[in-house]
C-alpha cells in the first residue's frame, strides 16, 4: 500500500538533535499537547502524522519557538537543541529560528526579487563580508533546493512570478540560507501538484544529508516516501513513534492502526 522503499531506511546510529521532554501547550484552557517526549535524529527525515487538529503543527511550531508570537499560547516542559534548552532566557528567538529554518503550508516569498528573497536571512544574521560571498550563498541556497538551473538568469525578477512549486522551493533555498541545522516544514506540499510535490519531496531526500527535517504531512504515502521515522499524535498525544516502517507495517498500538489503515482521522 506504501512505498516504504523510496527512501533510504537504515537509520544509522545518529545523533540526537532535538530532545523534548513533557512538553505541554495550552491554548488558553485547551490543552493541545500532552505530556509529549520525544527524540528526533540529525541528519532523519521525521514525518508527524495523525487526524486534523492533533496538535502536530502546535508541536513543531514549539520546536522553533513560533508560538511564542500566539499570545493565548502557553508552554511548558523542556525542548533541548543539541542539549540546550531553546526556552532558556538567554536564547534570542530570532537567532534560534536562523538554526531551525521553517517552511509553511503555503508558499510565502516576500515581494521581493528571488535574490533577495534567499539574501535576505544572511543579510539580517550579516553571514557574508561582501557581495561575492553573498552571491554565493545565494547560489548555493538555490542549488540546494534544486531551483539554480530555473531562476538563474532571472534572479531580479520577483519571487511572487514563480510558479506554486519554484516559490516553494525559493522558501526552502530563503530558509537554508542561514545555514540552518534543523528544518521545520508544515505541510510543505499541500498546495502543489504532483510534479511539484514530487520535486519537493526528492529534494527532502536530499536535505537530509544536511539537516534534521521534521515534515508535517497529511499524506501517508508521503510520510512513507520522504522519511526515517514518524510520529503519530492523536487528541494531543505522542501515541507512537518508530521507525517508518514500523509506524506503517507492524503499528503497536490500535490507534496508530486504525489512523493508517483509514479507520480514524
Ligand atoms: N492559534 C490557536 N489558538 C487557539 N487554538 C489553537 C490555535 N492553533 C491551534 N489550536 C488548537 O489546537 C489544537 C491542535 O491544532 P494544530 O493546528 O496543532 O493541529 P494539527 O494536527 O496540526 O491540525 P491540522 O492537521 O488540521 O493542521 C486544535 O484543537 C486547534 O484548534
Amino acid at each position: 500500500m506504501y512505498d516504504i522503499n523510496r527512501a533510504e531506511r537504515a537509520v544509522t546510529q545518529q545523533d540526537i538533535k532535538i530532545s523534548a521532554s513533557k512538553v505541554q501547550v495550552y491554548y488558553g484552557d485547551k490543552h493541545a499537547i500532552k505530556d509529549v517526549d520525544v527524540e528526533i535524529l540529525d541528519k532523519t527525515v521525521t514525518a508527524f502524522i495523525g487526524p486534523s487538529g492533533c496538535g502536530k503543527s502546535t508541536f513543531l511550531r514549539c520546536i522553533n519557538r513560533m508560538n511564542d508570537t500566539i499570545p493565548i499560547a502557553r508552554i511548558e516542559g523542556r525542548i533541548l537543541l543539541d542539549g540546550e534548552d531553546v526556552y532558556d532566557r538567554r536564547v534570542d528567538p530570532v537567532q534560534l529560528r536562523a538554526k531551525v529554518g521553517m517552511v509553511f503550508q503555503k508558499p510565502n516569498p516576500f515581494p521581493k526579487s528571488i535574490y533577495d528573497n534567499v539574501a535576505y536571512g544572511p543579510r539580517i544574521h550579516g553571514l557574508s563580508r561582501n557581495k561575492a560571498e553573498l552571491d554565493e550563498i545565494v547560489e548555493k541556497s538555490l542549488r540546494g533546493a534544486a531551483l539554480w538551473n530555473e531562476v538563474k538568469d532571472r534572479l531580479h525578477e520577483p519571487g511572487t512570478g514563480l510558479s506554486g512549486g519554484q516559490q516553494q522551493r525559493l522558501c526552502i533555498a530563503r530558509a537554508v540560507a542561514t545555514a540552518p541545522e534543523v528544518l521545520l516544514m508544515d505541510e510543505p506540499c499541500s498546495a502543489l501538484d504532483p510534479i511539484a510535490t514530487s520535486q519537493v519531496e526528492e529534494l527532502i531526500d536530499q536535505l537530509r544529508e544536511n539537516f534534521s527535517v521534521v515534515i508535517v504531512t497529511h499524506s501517508m504515502q508521503q510520510a512513507a516516501r520522504v522519511s526515517q521515522k514518524t510520529a503519530f499524535f492523536h487528541l494531543g498525544n505522542l501515541v507512537e513513534y518508530g521507525s517508518t516502517d514500523d509506524i506503517f507495517t507492524n503499528p503497536q498500538d490500535s490507534r496508530t492502526e486504525s489512523y493508517i489503515s483509514g479507520r480514524i482521522g
